[in-house]
């Protein structure tokens, strides 16, 4: 069964509660989902690979490290776009994939409507990014799609995960290790989470009225 980590940071406490609230703007809900993608980031990549390198100080030789993996990172369209920035700050050599997936408002299902996948994934550490596992259906179907694509490691980062949407991910896929910042009660009557905080693409591009 896939690992489960909630990250416990009290920025990212802070974060979450900012993101939840109300009357946060769409401006500075952008701006926290950033801030807190980059400290799931932080430890979504605790166990990357690094190698020893030879480097000189300005007083002598010695040794450092550089990165030994090929990372992607893969934002589920529109929400986890808001996440890239904050992730790819701290491995700017990370490629970025992208999917398009919109769930139907009456299925609830996931439909497909966008897919660049950069070669060379097969032996990659692949980060999928969506601030919302509600259902499960949106992220179990990326990761068919990447699966298909040769993918083979896997980490799934989100903001807030439902136990639903946890239970759907680790029945699908489980060797997809899965971080989130919250595992909130439950879905709603609409799939949505609660308590949540809404509805994460409209909240991040100010759309939705
Ligand atoms: O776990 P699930 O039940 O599949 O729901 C989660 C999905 O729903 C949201 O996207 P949405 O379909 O609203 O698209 P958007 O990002 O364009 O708003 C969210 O960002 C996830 O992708
Ligand atoms: O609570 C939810 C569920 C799906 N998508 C969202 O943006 N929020
Ligand atoms: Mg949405």
């Amino acid at each position: 069964m896939s690992t489960l980590t909630v990250v416990d940071h009290p920025l990212l406490k802070r974060d979450l509660t900012l993101l939840r609230r109300r009357e946060t703007t769409h401006g500075q809900f952008r701006q926290i989902v950033a801030e807190a993608a980059a400290i799931l980031a932080y430890e979504a990549l605790r166990d990357l690979a690094v190698e020893p390198i030879p480097i000189e100080t300005p007083l002598e030789p010695t040794t450092g490290y550089r990165v030994a993996e090929e990372i992607v990172v893969v934002p589920i369209l529109r929400a986890g776009l808001g996440m890239v920035d904050g992730f790819v700050r701290f491995v700017p050599e990370a490629r970025v994939g992208h999917l398009g997936m919109q769930r139907d408002e009456r299925t609830k299902q996931p439909v497909d409507y966008y897919s660049n996948i950069p070669g060379g994934i097969e032996a990659a550490r692949v980060f999928v990014v969506d601030p919302m596992l509600a259902t499960g259906g949106s992220a179990v179907q990326a990761i068919h799609h990447l699966k298909a694509h040769g993918a083979r490691r896997f980490t799934f980062v989100c903001l807030i995960a439902a136990p639903e949407g946890i239970r759907a991910l680790q029945e699908a896929h489980p060797d997809v290790r899965i971080v989130t910042a919250a595992i909130d009660r439950g879905l709603d009557e609409n799939a949505f989470i609660r308590p949540g905080l809404g509805d994460a693409g409209d909240r991040i591009f100010g759309t939705g009225g």
